[in-house]
């Protein structure tokens, strides 16, 4: 299939969002503006090897993942989905044809936020590389940022942590089952967009979402706020099938390994309840795991774990040549 041919399959035939005026198959997308709201854009890039192995991932669960990890960072801005844009650098081993499976697991989970495709890049390369660029609504007093946590908030996660990171040695142990329910939690993550429209009305929370790990998350909150947090680990919530696990292995994965594309943030102690009860009302699992101090100090981030108070550094997973 040539480059001509590809784009004409993967041009949507219709658009749900009523704002995009011009999207696949221009020079560039045209988009009317919503008035009242402000626009978040993210992007997030997948890379083969380090993102995912398609030894044991299809191209479609790639296009799901890659798409789940840019809707959790507009939800984590408390954003509503709106659009997306893709870039896909692949080797000659994945064709055109292939690449389609990408674009229909992309399009799995954009169609549940009722997302458009409305652009996009394709170039030759040697391993595949997919980037995606995500846009969503936000109402101004709603941002949901990492630099607004106060002294004396809760701080509180939603659903399990560490699953995502389970469910990926199990997949590279291939001792088990695609359908097992933490390889499903790798492959399939759900982004936490309900979280968001549930507590729309709350007025101030702090968020971000879980890609390097909660010590990461954590630290990046403490820092963009100027504050100090401590969590208690007897709080943090972990699945009991994961109960098993040697202790060290149990901490690495829930406060280090990541992508599980869950939300970690704080609200006022006062908001905490309604929080609370929003969440459990749409049956989100949403748990107080610690809260925001000031020890007149670097901002940093503490653990209390058997009555001892360690500091918990940026462990989460770090690209890079530094
Ligand atoms: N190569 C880059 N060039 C410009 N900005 C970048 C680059 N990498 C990351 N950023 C910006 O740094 C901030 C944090 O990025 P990142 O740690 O990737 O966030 P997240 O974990 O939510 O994906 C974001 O504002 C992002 O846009
Ligand atoms: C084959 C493979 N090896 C390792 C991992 C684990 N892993 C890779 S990147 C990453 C962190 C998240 O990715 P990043 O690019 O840092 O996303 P961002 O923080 O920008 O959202 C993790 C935990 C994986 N998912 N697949
Ligand atoms: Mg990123
Ligand atoms: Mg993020
Ligand atoms: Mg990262």
């Amino acid at each position: 299939m040539d480059e001509f041919r590809f784009i004409d399959s993967i041009k949507p035939s219709y658009y749900r969002q009523s704002s995009v005026i011009k999207g696949v198959g221009d020079d560039g997308a045209v988009i009317q503006p919503n008035i009242g709201h402000e626009l978040v854009i993210s992007t997030d890039t997948m890379v083969d090897q380090i993102h995912f192995n398609l030894n044991n991932m299809s191209l479609e669960d790639v296009g799901y993942r890659v798409m789940v990890a840019n809707i959790s960072d507009l939800a984590a801005m408390g954003s509503s989905p709106l659009y997306y844009i893709v870039n896909i650098s692949a080797p000659n081993s994945v064709t055109n044809e292939d690449l389609l499976y990408v674009y229909q697991g992309m399009n799995d989970i954009a169609s549940q936020y009722r997302m458009d495709l409305i652009g996009g890049d394709t170039t030759s390369g040697h391993d595949l590389v997919i980037s995606v660029t995500v846009f969503g609504n936000v109402s101004p007093k709603k941002k949901r940022l990492r630099s607004s946590a106060q002294i004396g908030d809760i701080v509180f996660t939603t659903g399990y942590l560490g699953e995502a990171g389970y469910g990926l040695s199990l997949l590279d142990s291939h001792k088990h089952d695609k359908l097992n329910y933490f390889v499903q939690r790798h492959i399939r993550p759900q982004p936490r967009v309900d979280f968001v429209r549930v507590t729309t009305n709350v007025n101030r929370i702090c968020l971000n979402d879980v890609s390097d790990g909660i010590s990461s998350e954590l630290n990046e909150i403490a820092n963009a706020s100027n504050v100090s947090i401590e969590i208690d680990w007897d709080k943090v919530p972990i699945h009991k099938d994961m109960n098993h696990l040697e202790h060290s292995r149990l901490k690495q994965l829930a406060l280090s390994a990541g992508e599980d594309f869950e939300l970690v943030g704080t609200c006022s102690k006062g908001d905490w309840k309604l929080v609370r009860s929003l969440c459990e009302k749409d049956d989100i699992k949403v748990t107080e795991i610690g809260k925001v101090i000031n020890r007149g100090e670097e901002p940093s981030v503490y653990l209390n774990e058997f009555g001892e108070k360690l500091s918990l550094d940026q462990s989460g997973y770090q690209h890079g040549n530094s």
